[in-house]
């Protein structure tokens, strides 16, 4: 029988010296891919003869050894013998488990590829130490390989891996399918590896299964930059927690912690990238500057990448939007995706005409929004209802249905997209699957005023890229703020429709920048009771 073992598979990198780049030697192309922090290797030489092959896996294991670095070798259980490293990864062509495990002994550590479910059997009936689980996406390492899983397919296979018992009597206990490490393999790269890690796991199923890794080929063995990418890749693997394990986190929403979040966009004067519509350019950037944080506003996918290194947020919204915007908007969030950067999506008019539905789905289908925020029938649209009729880029409150039939519109989308929905209307909806909280506040002049859907995303992006690690308070802080803002600016006493309103509305929340400050503000300091005026399901 074989044993546990201890291993880390965060960053897995799977070679292929045929994508060296010019004047890279495959050992030393390794060793910088794992100063950079890459946690296992596999050495995956489809067409060398075994001479070399096992000379080379020699001296790679040489230089893996002393640094405490698994070494696996593809397919050859003969060349991992000759080389005497930690263990192989066979597929289904290959040599079986079962002859692989008699070779090379209960020590070694062996990996088996798993497509579907009948492989996901096999390998637990095997019980091997860990699966590799793809091809996720398509990809040029591997043109024999089975269709793409896809983020979904993904998410299902583990679901169902998690029922698997594993070998009787084995060290396992019966739990090989919740216990079995799981890397995802196919075209992972830097932009799609925030999608790939939430979206994952089904926050809500029985069967969670977390990935414990993902596997990575030409990301990092085409760079001519191994060390920086693997750095890259190492420090989002690290930073994003499983995001149902944050969920289920004690939420806190006190007026205290609400400030804090304000406190730190004014601190931390984050930038926010706006890809937004025409008609509320000006406004945004103006909500945007009261609150501390700094607007930019680009459509030029050369600087996308640039922008996104500053580390601040993205607001998308596609108000007036066109069919040619489409790659720009992906390009866009896919940079921010990559640098981890927290992005706001506004489907505007989503329910409205079908080119609208079309670009919502395009981008919640290939990227993650760390927030979806919309009207109610924006937010059924990109849920996929198609008997949602909006008219324009407004909403129709009485279309909307019940206060609990928008809860589970919402609470579903953000189950599905594993991140944080915001249903705007005369109640604000802010949820994350399980959590759900209400802000009844507001006033009547926010429908009256174009625009005041699309500056609160500018308001959300900017509490979250200050507060990364809090993004569902930041966002109730957010939404709970900007109605009440609205609500004590409709009461001042210069104030007698929605022009004379939008001015002071601006000036309120122009007062969030001195929370952080004791003394007194001029009038009333409405932020401090933010938090009661949640309602929290
Ligand atoms: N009747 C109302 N009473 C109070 N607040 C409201 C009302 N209607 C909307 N709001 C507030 O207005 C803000 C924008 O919500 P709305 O649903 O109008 O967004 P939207 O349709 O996306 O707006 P836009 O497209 O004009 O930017 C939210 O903060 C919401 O709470
Ligand atoms: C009026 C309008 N049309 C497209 S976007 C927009 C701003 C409010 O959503």
């Amino acid at each position: 029988m074989s044993s546990p073992k201890k291993f880390d598979l965060s960053v897995y990198l799977v070679t292929d010296s045929s994508l060296l780049p010019p004047g890279a030697t495959l050992v030393d192309h390794v060793l910088k891919a794992i100063r950079g922090g890459a946690t296992i290797v596999q050495l995956r030489e489809k067409k060398m003869a075994t001479r070399d092959f096992i000379k080379l896996g020699r001296e790679l294991h040489e230089a893996t050894k002393p640094l405490g670095v698994p070494l696996l070798i593809n397919d050859r259980v003969d060349v991992a013998v000759a080389v005497g490293c930690e263990g192989i990864h066979v597929g289904w062509d290959d040599c079986s488990y079962e002859d692989a495990r008699k070779l090379l002994g209960d020590d070694k550590i062996i990996g088996l590829s798993v497509s579907n479910k009948e492989q996901a059997e096999k390998a637990a009936a095997a019980g091997c130490d860990y699966i590799g689980v793809g091809p996720l996406y398509a990809t040029k390492t591997k043109p024999d390989h089975s269709p793409p899983l896809g983020t979904q397919g993904l998410r299902s296979l583990l679901e169902y891996i998690a029922t698997l018992p594993g070998p009787e009597g084995s060290h396992w206990g019966g739990a090989w399918g919740t216990k079995v490490p799981a890397v995802a393999i196919g075209g992972i790269n830097l932009d799609n590896l925030h999608h790939v890690m939430y979206q994952s796991v089904s926050p809500q199923h029985e069967n969670k299964k977390y990935l414990s890794g993902i596997a990575v080929v030409s990301a990092i063995m085409a760079s001519p930059e191994p060390e920086e990418v693997c750095k890259k890749f190492r420090k989002m693997v690290d930073e994003v927690p499983p995001f149902a394990v944050r969920q289920s986190l004690y939420i806190e929403l006190g007026n205290a912690k609400f400030k804090s979040i304000f406190q730190n966009v004014v601190i931390n004067r984050p930038i926010v990238h706006h890809i937004t519509n025409n008609v509320v350019k000006n406004f945004s950037a103006n909500v945007t500057l009261a609150l501390g944080a700094s607007p930019i506003m680009s459509e030029d996918m050369s600087e996308f990448s640039e922008l996104a290194a500053f580390k601040g947020g993205l607001v998308l919204n596609m108000g007036t939007s066109t069919r040619e915007a489409q790659p720009m908007l992906l390009a866009a969030v896919k940079a921010a995706n990559a640098h981890g950067n927290p992005v706001v999506f506004d489907p505007v008019g989503a329910g409205a005409t079908s080119l609208r539905r079309e670009t919502a789905s395009m981008v919640v289908g290939n990227s993650f929004c760390d927030v979806i925020k919309g009207n109610e029938q924006e937010i059924m649209a990109v849920y996929g209802l198609d008997n949602v009729k909006q008219r324009g880029v407004d909403s129709d409150p009485a279309a909307a249905g019940s206060l609990e039939h928008k809860i589970t519109h919402a609470k579903a989308l953000a189950v599905r997209e594993r991140n944080i929905v915001v249903m705007t209307g005369n109640v604000d909806i802010v949820t994350d699957g399980s959590n759900v909280c209400l802000c009844n506040d507001g006033h009547g002049f926010m429908g009256d005023v174009t625009g005041t859907g699309c500056s609160l995303g500018s308001v959300i992006a900017a509490c979250l890229a200050a507060n990364p690690l809090d993004k569902f308070v930041a966002t109730c802080a957010a939404v709970c703020a900007y109605s009440a803002a609205a609500r004590v600016a409709a009461g001042k006493k210069d104030v007698h429709g929605p022009a004379s309103w939008q001015v002071a509305f601006l000036d309120t929340l122009y007062q969030l920048r001195h929370c952080r400050e004791d003394a007194p503000q001029k009038g009333y300091p409405w932020w401090e009771s933010l938090a009661e005026r949640v309602e929290k399901r």
